[in-house]
């Protein structure tokens, strides 16, 4: 299978990728914080088969591993800073390659301007389109502050925070796109099935086949399977006999 050409990457990172950047469906997830891009997410994973990155998930992860950038990432979130594109970047690098989809939702990303554009000089990855979340800040907040998942960010003066990034930060990513024709604006206000009603005709195009369900399901039965195989031959009415 042909890989992503080292040369036109940095660091060679990318080369021991199996699916060529062309070939990867990636889709940008963008909205305010709390405006239910998360909650989409799953729904679309289920429904499309999508691989679904969270850049916040993994930078909590991050932070919470006890690495180098650990306190740093952590001092940031609380903040409602964005991290470092370097630091963020490599974690979704280091969580595609470790996949074998060819489709990812990367949720939350990229929030800045040098977001977008180190992961575009690292990967050469170019999105199918961009999902964005329009929702009124008011009803942002009180989804935030209604979430209880004990996120450290998740209060009244890091939500403010947050807010500011979005719209001085983050925002302009959306612009970008905008100017491409590549951003789907989506109304975030409504109910979870009424926002996903109106983002299902969007992904169609990726619609599993009857094969890939069927992997799909091999895939998921097969850890049990060995498991009870594996007690078969441990038991004395089992293959040792
Ligand atoms: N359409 C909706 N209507 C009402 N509540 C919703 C809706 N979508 C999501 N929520 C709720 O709002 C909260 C925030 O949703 P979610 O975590 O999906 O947002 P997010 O955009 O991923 O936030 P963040 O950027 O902070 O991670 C959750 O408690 C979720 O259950
Ligand atoms: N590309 C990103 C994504 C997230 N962060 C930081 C800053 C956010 O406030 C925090 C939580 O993200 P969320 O889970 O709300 O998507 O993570 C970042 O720096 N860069």
């Amino acid at each position: 299978m042909e890989k992503v050409e080292s040369g036109s990457v940095e660091n060679g990172t990318l080369a021991d990728f199996q699916i060529p950047a062309k070939k990867l469906n990636v889709v940008f997830v963008l909205g305010g914080p709390g405006s239910g891009k998360g909650t989409q997410c799953t729904k679309i994973v289920e429904a499309f088969g999508f691989v679904h990155l969270s850049a916040g998930d993994l930078l909590r992860a991050e932070a919470k591993s006890g690495s180098e950038s650990g306190i740093m990432i952590d001092n940031m979130m609380k903040e409602g800073k964005i991290v470092p594109a370097e630091v963020t970047v490599k974690l979704l690098e280091k969580a595609m390659k470790k996949s074998n989809n060819d489709k990812f939702l990367i949720d939350g990303f990229p929030r800045s301007l040098d977001n977008r554009e180190l992961f575009d000089s690292v990967t050469g990855i170019e999105p199918r389109f961009i999902l964005f979340f329009d929702c009124p800040k008011e009803e942002m907040e009180r989804r935030l502050l209604g979430r209880n998942q004990g996120r450290d960010d998740d209060n009244e003066d890091t939500i403010r925070k947050r807010f500011k990034t979005f719209i001085e930060t983050s925002l302009p990513v959306v612009k970008f796109y905008e100017e491409f024709d590549k951003v789907h604006k989506i109304d975030a206000t409504r109910t979870v099935d009424e926002v996903f009603s109106s983002i299902e005709p969007l992904f169609q195009e990726f619609k599993r086949t009857g094969s890939e369900l069927q992997e799909e399901l091999v895939q998921a039965i097969l850890p049990y399977l060995s498991c009870r195989l594996g007690a078969l031959v441990h038991t004395p009415f089992g293959f040792d006999k």
